[in-house]
């Protein structure tokens, strides 16, 4: 019975149903901005038959009803607009991306595995010579900027990424298979930087360096006393008997003492035993001297550290960040003619351990601007299919939003004929809606400077003004007022942070300081072609940005916009200062585009501006 109840026709439902469904494009969307403003354009916008239209076009309605050109129309009922809609959803409707663009990730390098203590045992050969394979290399971490990914938050809780390890190896000269690598995917548009590294190799290659340079002292010191003692003894045997050659004498009585080298003692990090082995067997055993540390081949491709990577490309091949260590060695190694049978291996080096923070800054082509509540998500719901969140409160968007505008007639044709920077045809952009800038953002007011920094990558800036709150002009002002503070305190951060004139290199290690090594100083006088002149990075002042005047179909908006078109003019003439204050700014004429967002009117006019920027705008 419940289940026929539930399919019983309907109609008055369905259409209760098809209200709550988002609304499809009108088809004089784009058109509208004189029926929005009809002053601007023609007065005679407003005639026709204008009931039928209202009840077949209830979204105009609100539009024109809310713009009251006279008196007598400011006395019109004020707008509602259809609740629960795509346009204008509830708070609670909105599609929660888990985004992150901060993250400090830990890299592990894949250790080596071990080499192998194995002898050959077959019929009628009891104790075959030495066949222990040597370990696998570790696994390598590589990083590769992809188009699929959006966000760092996968990162972000991972925190630790290690590689696999390389296998033990085996007998029969079976050597370890090598370990997993890991690529790491990150967004297009990932900055990197390097924290923290250990690298054990380095590590084993200065404690070497220090030990020889302290054992070259030793013997120095050694050669002197012990050349001091055999010239006494060789002069007291002279007066004896005449020697004839009492030079090579003493120099060989000298190498005598002093050319002495081990016994090499176990190290229970570097060395395997055979398991046999007994703890008498260690004391007195003799081990030969360790090998040298070792990289492995792949290491001359990894990225030079400190590493410091920008990837603002979509990336073919990763990008190796650490190369995972060398595996340990098998006994055979170790066969001397004294020693035929070793019974030790080394074990495999541990991989190197590299802290990286990566940072996202979103590459949209768009960037919205604006004051908390502006109506920018709403916007950006009205261009694309974003589901972002719309509240009528300030910082309803807590983070950055992107949306994707897709150029098309729905008919499989470009909305607007349109090239990217390679040839091929533009089919969409992508708009960034960050949370609302709040006066003093630069100085992490508000949700603050983590989210300028999105704008300081997109190709246009939109501002986005509501004409409802308050004088349209003084917004955009305090907004560009934040922008420029933003840049300059970034440009003042580059300078301190870019490399000094004087390089001054101290002593770095005992060896140096031994052997007297002068320090180097070096001048930082020009361009070179290690250190080319970087080209100027264009200031944001220099983007090409227009205004969304949104909001539009409330009342008493009109003469905000009119005087925000006048000031925009004056600003594109060059007759009042830029509103950043600065002086190499974008010179072109700088338009301003009335729009209903809740309506989803006048917002075709932003992609066609959009698409004309983005194609001419030199961006
Ligand atoms: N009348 C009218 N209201 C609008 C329009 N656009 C947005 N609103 C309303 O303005 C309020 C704020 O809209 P949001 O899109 O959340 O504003 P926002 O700029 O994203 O706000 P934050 O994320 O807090 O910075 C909501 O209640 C919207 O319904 C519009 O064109 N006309
Ligand atoms: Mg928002």
């Amino acid at each position: 019975m419940r289940y026929q109840a539930k399919y019983v026709w309907n109609p008055g439902r369905m259409l209760a149903n098809a209200r709550n469904m988002p609304p499809i494009c009108s088809p004089l969307q784009g058109t509208l901005t004189p029926f929005l403003y009809p002053l601007f354009f023609s007065s005679a916008a407003r005639t026709g038959s204008r009931t039928l239209f209202n009840t077949l076009h209830k979204r105009d309605e609100s539009t024109t009803a809310s713009v009251p050109a006279s008196a007598e129309q400011s006395e019109q009922p004020e707008p509602t607009f259809e609740e629960g809609s795509h346009l204008n959803p509830p708070p609670t409707d909105y599609s929660r991306t888990i985004f992150s663009d901060k993250a400090t990730v830990k890299l592990y390098a894949g250790g080596g595995g071990h080499g192998c203590i194995s002898f050959l045992r077959e019929k009628y050969i009891s104790a075959g010579p030495a066949n222990g394979g040597d370990g696998g290399t570790g696994g390598n971490v590589y990083i590769q900027a992809t188009r699929g990914e959006t966000s760092l938050h996968k990162l972000a809780r991972r925190r630790n990424i290690k590689a696999g390890r390389g296998k033990n190896g085996q007998g029969r000269t079976r050597n370890g298979e090598r370990g997993d690598d890991v690529i790491i995917q990150v967004p297009v548009g990932t900055v990197i930087r390097e924290v923290e590294r250990m690298d054990p190799v380095f590590e084993a290659e200065q404690k070497q360096k220090l030990e020889d340079a302290l054992q070259l002292e030793a013997s120095k010191e050694a050669i002197k006393e012990a050349s001091i003692e055999v010239s006494k003894e060789a002069s007291n045997e002279a007066s004896d008997e005449d020697s004839k050659e009492p030079d090579k004498v003493v120099s060989n009585e000298v190498s005598k003492k002093t050319s002495k080298k081990g016994p090499w003692k176990w190290n229970r990090d570097k060395w395997l035993l055979y398991p046999a082995v007994t703890p008498e067997d260690i004391a007195t055993a003799e081990f030969p001297s360790l090998p040298k540390a070792r990289r492995s081949p792949l290491a001359s491709s990894q990225a030079i550290a400190p590493i410091s990577l920008d990837l603002s490309r979509p990336m073919e091949r990763p990008i190796l960040l650490t190369a995972g260590a060398v595996g340990g060695m098998g006994n055979p190694h170790f066969v001397t003619k004294e020693v035929p049978r070793p019974k030790y291996a080394t074990r495999g080096d541990e991989g190197m351990q590299v802290v990286l923070e990566l940072e996202l800054k979103l590459l949209a082509d768009v960037g919205f601007v604006g004051l908390p509540n502006a109506g920018k998500s709403t916007l950006l719901r009205a261009m694309s299919k974003s589901r972002a969140r719309v509240g009528n409160w300030a910082f309803t968007t807590l983070q950055p939003n992107i949306g994707t505008v897709v150029l098309d007639d729905n008919r499989g044709r470009p909305e607007e004929q349109s090239r990217l920077p390679n040839g091929e045809p533009r089919t969409n952009y992508t708009i960034a809606d960050i949370p609302g800038l709040v006066q003093d953002a630069h100085l992490d007011r508000g949700l603050g400077v983590s989210f300028l920094r999105h704008v300081e990558r997109a190709r246009v800036l939109a501002f986005v003004i509501d004409l409802s709150a308050g004088n349209a002009v003084q917004a955009l002002q305090a907004l560009w007022k934040e922008v420029g503070e933003y840049e300059r305190m970034k440009i003042q951060e580059e300078q301190d942070n870019s490399p000094p004139m004087v390089q001054w290199s101290p002593f770095q290690t005992v060896q140096d300081a031994i052997r007297n090594q002068p320090e180097t100083i070096i001048m930082n006088t020009g361009p070179s072609f290690e250190a080319p002149l970087k080209p100027a990075i264009p200031s944001i002042a220099g983007k090409p940005w227009f205004v969304v005047a949104t909001k539009a179909d409330l009342p008493d908006t009109k003469e905000n916009f009119a005087e925000l078109r006048a000031y925009l003019e004056k600003v594109g003439k060059g007759e009042v200062e830029h509103p950043s204050g600065q002086k190499r700014v974008w010179e072109q004429a700088v338009s301003a585009v009335p729009v209903s967002a809740i309506n989803g009117h006048g917002t075709k006019q932003i992609t066609t501006l959009v698409v004309n920027l983005l194609e001419h705008g030199d961006v």
